[in-house]
């Protein structure tokens, strides 16, 4: 049976300690200078018991009868009877991706998808879809019905005016941007210490509802459930025009535009193994390959100077605040996330050995596969060693730095919550990068549709203070043991936040307050009853009464008002900035 990348970790760590070899393994590594070391030490051990013939990449690459079931599959869900459309679109596009370029099951997979679109009323991306369809083989007994949806596309086209324009809104910084740093406002300071390592400061009050960072990611990765959805390159889930990777199976894209960028920035070196990645490794540890092919076509492919730049990075003396970004070289935006914490020191053996694997893993799949990745190294094994030295030390920043990206997703049949968060990928940045944890954070992250990501303060911050993200661990929902536990493994310290130090309770054990009489309470359950129906109007009308209510009452943190009313101002920003789904547009015109 094929092993992904941890299950082969776990076997082999438990043939090291079956085989009494872990104090060999943890010396050796210790003695070990470098990352090539360790690397090549591991690989070493990883040949000894020959595990790597455990890994069986299946490749990637178009399947005509894959694609004829796929669109059978889509075929099945348009049915009248059935009308789920959007499925229906994911296995036509699936189809699309398997087709072999320029056959008879691509033009019919077009032809299909137009047919969808004409139900959603989408009559532009219906006729790009026609035109899909007959630029391929499209069967001649089948082109009159295609001119007929044509023109009644094109009638409804001049009889329903201009299209609609879907307004989106952006954040803007609520304080001055700082004049080097364009997307941080200029109230924020990077500091070091030895408790924290970098910090992020500010230097005014900040209040509830004041935004502070708008940042774009330097690599970013589409969550896979996505990739019959969404573009690869800009993760618009624009699923009505997607159009195939000319290749593999596996990736999409909205535009010409966005596969050439795909192809110059990462794909191009990954395409022949995404799918097989996919697979092997969890989307953190795959944002290791990813951080690495973006560092690689950031030097135009060129690894000999991209080893002469890192070799050149004083990693202790380097950081996102010291660099002007208005003028920035991408070079430059590279080595603010080379020199992102790795914990490195703090590692066990057993996780060094598992970092070690994947990139072993990684590589080895690679080298195997891609045609362009050999190119670039030619026969030059230091440019190899270079690829593995960049997975390892990316495969220890991603868990610790990289942040999720997500979408508001609308799934009516859902038990709980029609409108919630789903995973849509993950993201490198360098300067949320720099925010610390607190089990009871100042700030919240939201991904728009621009692809950024913003930071929005959600309780007032003194001038002075730190900001705090929350790392997945909340003094609201997680129990103090747990938290700890959680951080020390995954991000290699001790938590020592207000929280931690004070054991805030879990939300339902928090105290309440006793409001003022002229104080009324923000939250009333009609209204929040629409929040969470997603209703735009009632979230811009409450993000100021949440916002006052917290700046007010803050003080009395940690308090059931404060955290409720905090949640109710997280759903206001979703609801107003967060990346949506598309899918809502067509709930009354489709099962869903
Ligand atoms: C995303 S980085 C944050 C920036 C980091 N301080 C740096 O210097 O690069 C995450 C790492 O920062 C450190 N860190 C985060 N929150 C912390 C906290 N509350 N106390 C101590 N260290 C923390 C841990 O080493 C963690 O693995």
């Amino acid at each position: 049976m094929p092993l992904d990348a941890y299950d082969l970790y776990s076997e082999l760590w438990r043939t090291v300690v079956i085989n009494g070899q872990l104090e060999r393994l943890t010396a050796a590594l210790k003695g070990c200078s470098t990352d090539s070391e360790i690397i090549r030490y591991i690989r070493q051990v990883v040949d000894e018991h020959g595990m790597l013939e455990f890994i069986k990449p299946k490749g990637d690459g178009k399947d005509e009868s894959k694609a004829i079931a796929c669109r059978k599959r889509g075929n099945e869900c348009f049915h009248p009877k059935v009308r789920k459309y959007v499925k229906a679109v994911e296995h036509y596009n699936e189809s699309i991706a398997l087709a072999e370029a320029n056959s008879e099951t691509l033009a019919i997979a077009y032809a299909n998808r137009s047919a969808v679109c004409f139900e959603l009323q989408e009559y532009e991306a219906c006729l790009e879809n026609i035109r899909l369809a007959r630029q391929n083989p499209y069967p001649e007994n089948l082109l009159g019905k295609l001119a007929k949806r044509e023109a009644e596309c094109q009638n409804k086209l001049q009889s329903n005016g201009g299209a609609e324009v879907n307004e989106i809104r952006e954040p803007k910084l609520s304080y001055k941007p700082n004049p080097s740093i364009p997307h941080v406002s200029d109230c924020l300071e990077l500091k070091e210490d030895s408790q924290f390592g970098r910090y992020l400061v500010t230097n005014r009050n900040l209040s509830a509802g004041d935004v502070v960072i708008v940042e774009k990611p330097f690599s970013r990765l589409l969550a896979a459930q996505l990739r019959y959805l969404n573009c690869d390159y800009c993760h618009q889930d624009v699923f009505l025009s997607l159009i195939p990777c000319e290749s593999c199976s596996f990736t999409m894209f909205c535009s010409e535009n966005c596969r050439k960028k795909a192809n110059e920035g990462y794909h191009a070196v990954e395409c022949p193994i995404i799918k097989d990645m996919h697979f092997l490794f969890t989307k953190v540890i795959l944002m290791a390959l990813r951080t690495t092919t973006m560092a690689i076509s950031t030097f135009g492919g060129n690894l000999e100077e991209l080893r002469l730049h890192i070799e050149s990075i004083d990693e202790s003396n380097l950081h996102p605040f010291k660099l002007d970004w208005t003028g920035i070289s991408p070079q430059e935006v590279y080595s603010t996330i080379h020199v992102l914490a790795t914990n490195q020191k703090q590692r066990t053996p057993g996780d060094l050995t598992q970092r070690a694997i994947y990139a072993i893993v990684m590589s080895e799949v690679l080298f195997g596969k891609s045609q362009r990745l050999n190119e670039l190294c030619g026969d030059n094994e230091s440019h190899r060693d270079l690829v593995r030295q960049l997975i390892f030390r990316h495969a220890q920043t991603a868990p610790v730095n990289m942040h999720s990206l997500m979408y508001m997703d609308y799934a009516p049949d859902a038990d709980e919550e029609q409108f919630r968060q789903e995973s849509l990928g993950c993201g490198s940045f360098p300067i949320l990068s720099m925010i610390n944890h607190s089990c009871a954070p100042n700030l919240v992250r939201v991904t728009l549709s621009s692809g950024c990501v913003a930071a929005l303060i959600n309780r007032p911050v003194k001038k002075g203070g730190q900001l705090f993200d929350n790392y997945g661990y909340h003094h609201c929902l997680d129990a103090l043991t747990d938290r700890q536990s959680g951080l020390r493994a995954q991000y290699s310290f001790k938590c020592e936040c207000e929280a931690c130090r004070k054991n805030y309770p879990l939300y339902f054990s928090l105290k309440r307050i006793e409001l003022p009489p002229n104080v009324v309470h923000p939250i009333n359950n009609d209204e929040f009853e629409r929040l969470r129906e997603h209703d735009m109007q009632t979230a811009l009308n409450k993000m100021p009464d949440y916002c006052r209510f917290i700046n007010t009452f803050g003080g009395q943190y940690p308090c059931y008002d404060v955290s409720s009313v905090q949640e109710a101002l997280l759903r206001c920003f979703q609801v107003i900035f967060a990346t949506q789904t598309r899918k809502l547009k067509y709930k009354d015109l489709s099962s869903l």
